[in-house]
Formats: C-alpha cells, structure tokens, sequence
C-alpha cells in the first residue's frame, strides 16, 4: 500500500504519544541530550542503523551533547506519513539505552 500524508488530526494523536517530539513545519522533530559528545556519537550511527534498517532517513545532526532529528517524507513531496512516526517511535525506543532525554 503506498504511503500516504498523515492529517493534522492524525499527527497530534500521533505525538502524544512520542514525549518531546514536535511538529516543526512540515517536518518531525526531536533534540536529543546526552552526556558526551562521544555518547551523542554512538547514539547517531545507532540511529542511522535504524534509519538503513527502516530505509527512512531523517536529517541527523549530531552537536557538542546533542543529537537532533527532523524528518519527512520526500516521497511524497515532504509530508509527515506513518513512515516518520515509526522512525520516531525506534527512535524513541532506542534513546534511553544511551542516556538520552
Ligand atoms: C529508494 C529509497 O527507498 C528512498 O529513497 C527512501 C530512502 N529514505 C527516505 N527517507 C525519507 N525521509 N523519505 C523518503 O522518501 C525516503 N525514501
């Protein structure tokens, strides 16, 4: 079935449940902190093997002790769909395995 642009009534629901995530735009959004710099490190190449595994990919900035996200789907010209929310909810799974929050 071909992936279709979330409405605005399904992307609310959608991110209460995924705590600190936001919509930015017509992007999802999240920043990460940690304690390190080298523990933001390992949390974006874990991120990115997430990303590889799902075959979405976020814009993935890695900072000083921080990891931020933002992403849509270019697919269907930059709208937020379910592919989005799922790379945010293994996202979300993944971070506090690293000390994020
Ligand atoms: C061919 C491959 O499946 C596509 O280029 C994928 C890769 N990653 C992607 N990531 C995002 N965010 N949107 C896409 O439409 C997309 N498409």
């Amino acid at each position: 079935m071909p992936v279709e642009p979330l409405s605005p009534e399904e992307i609310d629901a959608r991110l209460a449940e995924l705590p600190g995530w936001s919509l930015e735009g017509d992007r999802l959004t999240r920043v990460y902190r940690l304690g390190s710099h080298m523990a933001a490190a390992a949390m974006a190449v874990h991120v990115a093997q997430v990303q590889d595994e799902l075959d979405h990919h976020s814009d993935l900035t890695l900072g000083y002790h921080t990891v931020s996200l933002s992403v849509n789907t270019h697919s269907v010209g930059g709208a937020v769909t379910a592919l989005d929310v799922e790379l945010a909810r293994r996202v979300t799974a993944l971070a506090p395995a690293h000390g994020a929050s």
